[in-house]
């Protein structure tokens, strides 16, 4: 809860480069924050906290921590709530157990993760587990609806340095494969609650009726949809794009969220896998199934499973060499698409391959066209829109591109990001229901073994907070606005009917179009590609998509995106860019310590954090800390300091030192507060005379292996002496 001990700014500790980044920004900020009496606390959300905050029992005194993120939880359902949101690893099994495993080895006595739990305890173990997996953290902290888009500063230094876009010519193989029926975008229905309601959820079957789920409570008024997709058709179509992809000759792609939607897509994966190596389980089934292999923790953990069983190890190999070749994560490492199902996320990977010209790399570390597998075909279109459009109008031009912001429906776990606890394998054919307390059935699908059931359900006042977030937004912007809604859609035809008034009402109709994704998707693209920008008002996964979609096509990275979200009670979640916690930034820092994250979202988000404070507590200083950011971004922008890809160039801690300089040079500056201005001038100083010191320090670590204690969970000292390498810096800040 907010109280008096609450600090006025938390920052989140979270993992991997954005952590790393922390190590050498915070101590920055909290430097300056402080001159303007602003405290800057940190919450641990990090995948390895979670697990320790999760298990007190097993562990000692001294190993335990707070449930910070329970902490958070209540934090962002007060006014007063104003926190920094890093993006943290939302962890698949494989990193799961990584993680409990590398945490053991630093003498947390953790319970092994239980792959298929048989006693009671080993089912508390895992159930405890689960909480743990795929994104715990956002849908908890998103307490409001979400506001992303470029800051002006950022669009503009884009267009003014376009950054390098791949080809895109007309007889290009590279397309979207997704199913034509039996998935969940065919068989979903969807109500409007007219009053609240408590459902459960039962599977009748010839033996009687199992209950999946009771207790379920809506508010009156939410949307709630229901559907399913067929293993037998989701089956059928794997096989055939498997062979599709080897006679077109281009590279086979799976595009899933599997963390975030971390029952439905970990299951659709591990279909993939199965059905790429459909020969072998054929065969030795049995055999697998008793070595534990979970085809839903990919090739990477079934191929560890059975390295010492040379009769699999070789129907693999022959099956293999029928198969196309496949879109790789790693080919140097061999690291397939298939291997782990977090390393392949939808949002980021299908941007990056449209943004390359249609181009996956392949296990001959070369780019080919490639088939893109999205089963589902419910936001699929999106993606085979734009492919398209550009293979018949040629690359997008970031020079002269408008932008796309988005405003989208996130708030209290909308939609299918909030499906999880609903979301069901059925164990054997029958009927599922849903069925509400005063015995009406609100949904029923008539299903078979190993379909996967789900329903997902968006809430009145969050739906409403959202339409009234894109008036305001179009309201400032003045620019074209769609609600990317199908009317043929059960859920958005649902969602429509909420919309339309509120827009009526307003008297604000004309400024707005509700179009299907599809269509949106070639309108917005036009819209852009004439320089002019538009608003795209989403649903919750097309929210996520397109957020880096837009970002990646028109900035080279959703990295620089503001990312504001307005929580519904009245405080401020404000977070770093739109992208994730970036590994392969890890992998690089490890291996010759250079960090080439850009810090540009922290940034943009500590401004705005700033402002709001100033906002909510009449603090004036902390205003003028917050444009000083401002100003900072810009001087990072306008002198190029954010970080090269290339070690011995400037890195990560190279943008913060020039950051501080030039946030303190812009609050030596300004006349508002004397005070701040005295403060502020002799550090300025001591950085301007410092730059050569601390640069040749900065460039003098880079080039060898960084040792940080760990990779989940790191040794914060370690940590700092790699990340806070410059003495005269230190100096300067501490
Ligand atoms: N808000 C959140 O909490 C989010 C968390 N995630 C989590 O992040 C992890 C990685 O996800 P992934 O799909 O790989 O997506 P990421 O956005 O982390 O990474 C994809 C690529 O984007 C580029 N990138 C991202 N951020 C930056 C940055 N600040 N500076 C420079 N480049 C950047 C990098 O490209 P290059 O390699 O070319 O440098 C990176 O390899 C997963 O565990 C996922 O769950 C993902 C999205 C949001
Ligand atoms: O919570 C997650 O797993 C990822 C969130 C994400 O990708 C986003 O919000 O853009
Ligand atoms: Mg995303």
């Amino acid at each position: 809860m907010a109280d008096s001990k609450t600090p006025d700014i938390i920052y989140t500790k979270v993992d991997e480069a954005p952590e790393l980044a922390s190590a050498s920004l915070l101590p920055i900020i909290r430097k300056f924050a402080a001159a303007a009496g602003v405290s800057v606390g940190t919450r641990d959300i990090s995948l390895a906290g979670r697990i320790i905050a999760t298990f007190p029992e097993a562990l000692s005194e001294e190993q335990r921590i707070t449930d910070d993120l329970a902490v958070l939880g209540e934090l962002v359902k007060t006014p007063g709530a104003n926190v920094i949101k890093l993006p943290n690893i939302s962890a698949s099994v494989p990193q799961l157990v990584a993680a409990i495993k590398e945490l053991q080895g630093q003498g947390y006595a953790l319970p092994d993760y239980p792959y298929e739990p048989a006693t009671e305890d080993e089912k508390a173990v895992r159930a405890k587990y689960d909480t743990i997996k795929g994104s715990a953290v956002n849908p908890v902290l998103r307490e409001g609806n979400s506001d992303r888009r470029a800051a002006v500063a950022v669009k503009k230094y884009a267009q003014a340095n376009p950054h390098r876009m791949g080809e895109w010519t007309k007889d290009s193989k590279t397309r979207v494969a997704s199913m034509d029926g039996g998935d969940f975008s065919s068989n979903e229905v969807s109500a409007t609650l007219d009053r609240a309601a408590t459902a459960k959820i039962v599977l009748e079957t010839a033996e009687g009726e199992t209950v999946l789920k009771e207790g379920v409570s809506y508010p009156a008024g939410t949307v709630v949809d229901a559907t399913y997709m067929s293993a037998r058709a989701l089956d059928a179509f794997l096989a055939e794009e498997i062979e599709k992809t080897k006679a077109e000759g281009t590279l086979f792609s799976l595009h899933m969220k599997a963390t975030m939607m971390k029952v439905s897509d970990p299951i659709i994966f591990g279909h993939a896998v199965k059905q790429w190596l459909k020969p072998v389980f054929d065969q030795y089934g049995d055999r697998m199934d008793e070595l534990g292999v979970d085809p839903n923790g990919g090739l990477g953990a079934l191929l560890e499973k059975v390295k010492d069983e040379p009769e699999i190890m070789k129907a693999i190999e022959d099956v293999r060499a029928t198969r196309p070749p496949m879109y790789m994560v790693n080919s140097d490492k061999g690291i397939t698409n298939l291997h782990v199902p977090s390393d392949v996320i939808i949002d980021a990977s299908m941007p990056a391959l449209i943004r390359d010209g249609g181009k996956g790399w392949g296990p001959d570390n070369q780019q080919h066209d490639t088939t893109c597998v999205i089963p589902d075909n419910s936001y699929a279109p999106v993606y085979d829109e734009t492919i398209k459009f550009f293979k018949a109008q040629g690359k997008l031009n970031p020079a002269t591109a408008g932008t796309v912001q988005n405003i989208g429906l996130m708030a209290q776990k909308a939609e299918e990001y909030g499906s999880h606890p609903t979301t069901f394998e059925i164990p054997q054919a029958g009927t599922v229901k849903m069925i509400l307390d005063d015995g009406t059935v609100l949904h029923q699908h008539e299903v078979e073994k190993g379909d996967i059931w789900r329903s997902a359900s968006a809430r009145k006042a969050p739906i409403e907070d959202w339409v009234n977030l894109a008036i305001d937004r179009q309201k400032a912007e003045g620019c074209e606005a769609i609600f990317w809604l199908d009317e043929d859609r059960a859920h958005d035809a649902e969602l429509i009917r909420y919309v339309k008034p509120i827009l009526e009402e307003k008297g604000v109709a004309s400024k707005f179009r509700i179009m299907s994704p599809a269509k949106a998707t070639v309108q917005t693209l036009k819209t852009i590609t004439s320089g002019k920008n538009s608003i795209a008002i989403t649903g919750n996964v097309l929210r996520d998509y397109l957020t880096d979609l837009f970002p990646i096509l028109e900035l080279a990275t959703s990295a620089k995106m503001l990312s504001i979200v307005k929580l519904m009670n009245g405080g401020g979640l404000f977070e770093t860019g739109a992208g994730g916690s970036a590994p392969k930034h890890v992998q690089q820092l490890m291996e010759e310590s250079h960090l080439r994250w850009d810090s540009l979202g922290e940034f943009c988000a500590l401004g705005e954090s700033l402002k709001f404070l100033a906002d909510a507590r009449g603090n004036e200083k902390a205003r003028i800390l917050g444009e000083g950011v401002d100003a900072a971004t810009q001087g990072i922008l306008d002198h190029d300091r954010s970080p090269s890809r290339k070690v011995g160039e400037p890195d990560n801690r190279d943008s913060h030192y020039w950051f501080a300089r030039y946030w303190a040079e812009a609050l030596a500056r300004q006349d508002k507060d004397g005070e701040l201005a005295d403060f502020f001038a002799p550090i300025a100083e001591a950085l301007v005379d410092g730059e050569k010191d601390i640069l040749a320090e900065l460039a003098e670590t880079q080039g060898k292996p960084a040792d940080l204690g760990g990779y989940y969970h790191t040794d914060a000292d370690k940590v700092a002496a790699v990340m806070r390498p410059s003495k005269t810096l230190n100096e300067i800040i501490d």
